[in-house]
Parts: C-alpha cells; structure tokens; sequence
C-alpha cells in the first residue's frame, strides 16, 4: 500500500476575481490536479462575504431547534402523508437503516423566492421553510448561504473548465436557473434502537485502531461538485485510489470538495466522481453540503475533449432523479418524474 494521501489545500482567493493571474493559474493547476489524483480539496481563501464562519454555520444549524410540531409540515410526504413535497424538505431519523441522520434538502427558492419554483416538475417543488416566526432570521441567512455557495460553485467549476483546457465559459449556460440542493445534517450518536433489524457489526468501522459506526455507507454524490461545510466534527472520509480510507479533518473557514458523478459522465470519467463515507465515532456530528448542480433541463453532451468517449445526450434533471432515486432515502419515488427527454431542453 502506498502512503496515505493528504486531501489538499488550495486557496482560491484568485478565483473571485474574473482577472487572469498566476495565482487564478496556480489555483486552476492545484484544483486539475485534485480532481485527476485525490478526488478531493480542501478550499480556503473563499471570499469575505461568504458565510462559512463557525458562527454562520451555528445560526443554520438552529434548524434543529424547531420542535417536532413545527417540522411536521416540512416533511417530505414519505413521512407525512398529506405533505405535498417529495423531493424538497425535512427528513427525520429513522432506525433500521445503514444511515443514521436528520435535516432538510432545500433548493433555489430559499435563495432566489417563487419565482423559480415549477410545482409540475418534483425537481423544482416549493421547499417547505418555517415560517418567520418560528426562527427569526434564519431564511435571510440560508438564503445567503445557498447564494454564497453558488457563487463558489461558479468560479470552481470555471476553474475546471480552463483545467480541462476548455473556454471557462462552457458551463456557464447549464448553470444559469440551477437546482442546487442545500442540505443541513444532524448526526446523533448511533443509539442501540437506530440499528432496528440490521446487523450491528456490518455497520461498525475499524480504522487506524479505532472503532466507529457507520453514518453514511461509502458512496459517490451525483451532481457536479459538493461543498461540504463540517462542523468540527471529524468523520468524513474518502476513498484513496488505493483503495483505503483517508480522514477528511474538519477546518473551520473552508469547504471540502469533492467531484460528482455528473462530472465524471460529462467529461467522459477524465474526472473521477470521488468515494466518500461517514463514520462516527461518538460524538454528535452536523455537516452542511452543496451540491452544485445544473438546471433540470440543461444537455449534457459530450465534452470537446481529446479521446473523449462519446455518449448518447441527456437532461440533467432526467439523469437525476434516475440516480437519486436509487439512494435508500428516495426509493420508491422513480414513477413520480418520467423521463421528460431531449425534446424538453430549453
Ligand atoms: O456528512 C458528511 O460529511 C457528508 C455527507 C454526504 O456525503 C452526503 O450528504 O452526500
Ligand atoms: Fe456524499
């Protein structure tokens, strides 16, 4: 086995300024080079205004605080009946499953409003949000921070067009009305019940002598890249090419990265979607990903890449709620969203 992998680095400072300049030359070469070997970065340097701090952080996670009353009416309609959301909306804990965790998934509205909500397509459904009165504030602030995170999202993804040695402007497009989803996670300390009828030693963990648990079962993410906030807690980790496990450690004022499997099929697996699990090892842990995802009917068609293999074009939204309805937490939703096809591409 080769040495553990360090995850590295990068300060994108550069990036936010549309400015050609070796630091933006270097940032674009530290970020190629993560996505072709570790499949994943740590990024700092992130913009002042972008509200990552560990106070930001703490004012979302007052999401948790609501009572089981108030996140009745956010539930997904798997866990409420006469909830209208599907796709959008709280998740609570559950025993019995390989993961373990609570939160909510939010889309574009909590950032941009009505406005981009279509109720016809379970892709663009209204998120349920708690009324002002329940949490004072805090919508302004998750709507800051989706548009924060969209932002870096942005300049990542141009950075990896000109890695690619593309015009950085060949994503652009597929972004513009994007369905990004902002999730808040809680992680409770496993208890003895959460495991319900499964095997409690496939769901424990031995890594460098320690034990832990499972939280989440090694996967990849769908959409294009994920920027994941951690709270301090560590448990993230990520798959070496080698085929070990590598600690992602939790660092306060910047975002682990990593590459989705959209990517991977848009440029044809020269970008790797990268392998990631959750373990837990005691302590309540809370994480806040960004998936960084197109809008529903962008194509996806082959790159201009040298040895590029070709493939048959699709919509994005199609392809995502095929993938996404494979994970535990939407199966049984696959009838809900037929394919709408090509002649659907704006
Ligand atoms: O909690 C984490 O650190 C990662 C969460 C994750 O992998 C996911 O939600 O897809
Ligand atoms: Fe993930």
């Amino acid at each position: 086995m080769t040495r553990p992998m360090m995850i590295p680095s990068i300060d994108i400072a550069a990036l936010f300024d549309p400015a050609a300049s070796l630091a933006r030359e270097a940032a674009d070469r530290a970020i190629a080079a993560a996505a072709s070997e570790s499949g994943f970065m740590l990024v700092t340097g992130l913009a002042a205004h972008i509200p990552i701090a560990p106070a930001q952080l703490q004012k979302l996670k007052r999401a948790f605080a609501l009572t089981e009353q108030q996140r009745r009416p956010l539930l997904r309609q798997k866990f409420r009946p006469e909830n209208q959301n599907i796709y959008r909306g709280w998740f609570p804990l559950q025993n019995g499953f390989e993961t373990y965790k609570e939160g909510i998934d939010m889309g574009p509205d909590v950032a941009y409003g009505d406005a981009v909500i279509d109720n016809t397509d379970p892709l663009r459904e209204a998120t349920p949000l708690p009324p002002e009165s329940d949490l004072p504030g805090w919508r302004a602030d998750a709507g800051a921070y989706y548009r924060g995170m969209e932002q870096v999202g942005g300049v990542l993804m141009r950075a990896i067009a000109r890695g690619l040695g593309l015009d950085d402007g060949i994503f652009d497009a597929a972004f513009k009305g994007g369905i990004s989803t902002f999730r808040l996670i809680r992680y409770p300390v496993r208890s003895d019940a959460s495991y319900g009828n499964l095997q409690r030693d496939r769901l424990t963990v031995t890594h460098d002598g320690r034990t832990g648990y499972f939280l989440g079962t090694p996967h990849v993410d769908s959409g294009f890249v994920t920027l994941l906030a951690q709270d301090g807690v560590e448990g993230l980790q990520a798959r070496h090419r080698d085929g070990g496990w590598i600690d992602v450690p939790p660092t306060d004022n910047s975002l682990v990265v990593n590459f989705g499997k959209l990517l991977e099929r848009w440029t044809g697996g020269r970008i790797k979607a990268t392998e990631h699990r959750v373990i837990g090892w005691g302590q309540e842990r809370y994480s806040i990903p960004f998936f960084y995802e197109p809008r529903v009917d962008a194509v996806i068609s082959p790159l201009p890449l040298a040895d590029m293999q070709a493939f048959t074009p699709f919509l994005y939204g199609d392809y995502l709620w095929q993938s996404t309805t494979k994970f535990v937490e939407f199966a049984g939703l696959e009838h809900r969203r037929p394919p709408r096809g090509l002649s659907a591409a704006q």
